[in-house]
């Protein structure tokens, strides 16, 4: 049996400005029970300018809310227009960050080796890694979801030791049902959430692949979140447009209820 907890995280993307973080984050925690909690662990990724209101509300408060960043630099400090660093992260005491996703693999050219760096960097700093993978239509249309994911996680996880791996969280994204309204099946997304724990298990051990927790991202909503949880190799789900809504991200928290 697994005791991996549930990770649902919500990835704000651009939205939401800090003040508007602010009062977003404050109808969470009050509706959120200790109950909830217990159960599931909470995370939102908002916009880097919204981190330090969220920080101070979350830290002030001291709400079990966790939060983290949707991107960070694969450099340490100095020349970097634009860049966010992972201890600029870590001194605002994120826990999470979002690297590889695929809006920015697609417009900000984030391949491989970056990837890979990121990941680095993320540890290097203590933040969990929340690394996204998934297909495009054309790859899953071809039949290549499987072998096209794997590919992404190994590169993803060239040369990181196994203790970094074991607190790494990947997030399966394919990329046709982000923001589409279209799901994968709950089958389909297992067949290849089961495929990247089997792959961690190969490239480490046991131990760390049923120590990964592995979600599932595209058009998750307080509709489908049962079912996608109900899968063995699912812990939890990576949230876009419906983590916007305080009422529907809570309804997913409970997905047990739904
Ligand atoms: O990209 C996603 C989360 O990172 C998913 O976005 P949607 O939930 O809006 O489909």
């Amino acid at each position: 049996m697994t005791t991996r907890t549930p990770l649902m995280a919500g990835n704000w993307k651009m939205n939401l400005n800090h003040l508007e973080a602010i009062a977003h984050v404050q109808k969470l925690a009050f509706a959120l029970t200790e109950k909830d909690y217990e159960a599931v662990e909470v995370a939102v990724l908002p916009p880097f300018t919204d981190l330090r209101s969220v920080q101070t509300l979350i830290d002030g408060d001291k709400l079990k809310i966790k939060y983290g960043a949707q991107d960070v630099s694969s450099h340490e400090s100095g020349a970097y227009t634009g860049e966010i660093s992972g201890a600029m992260l870590a001194k605002l005491n994120c826990t999470y960050v979002a690297i590889g996703h695929s809006e920015r693999r697609q417009y900000h050219g984030e391949d491989e080796p970056l990837v890979n760096a990121k990941v680095k960097a993320a540890f290097q700093h203590g933040l969990t890694p929340i690394l996204c993978v998934g297909e495009e239509l054309e790859v899953r249309e071809a039949g290549n979801h499987v072998a096209h994911t794997l590919a992404q996680v190994d590169g993803a996880l060239k040369d990181v030791p196994q203790k970094d791996v074991a607190t790494i969280v990947v997030a399966y994204e394919p990329v046709w049902a982000i923001g589409t309204g279209k799901t994968c099946g709950e089958e389909d997304a297992q067949e290849v959430c089961g495929a990247i724990r089997g792959r961690i298990r190969e490239l480490y051990d046991e131990e760390t692949a049923e120590a990964v927790r592995i979600q599932y991202g595209g058009s998750v909503k307080a509709g489908n979140v049962a079912k996608i949880m109900a899968q063995p190799d699912i812990d939890g789900a990576l949230v876009g447009g419906a983590s916007l809504d305080a009422e529907e991200f809570v309804k997913i928290v409970r997905f047990r209820d739904q």
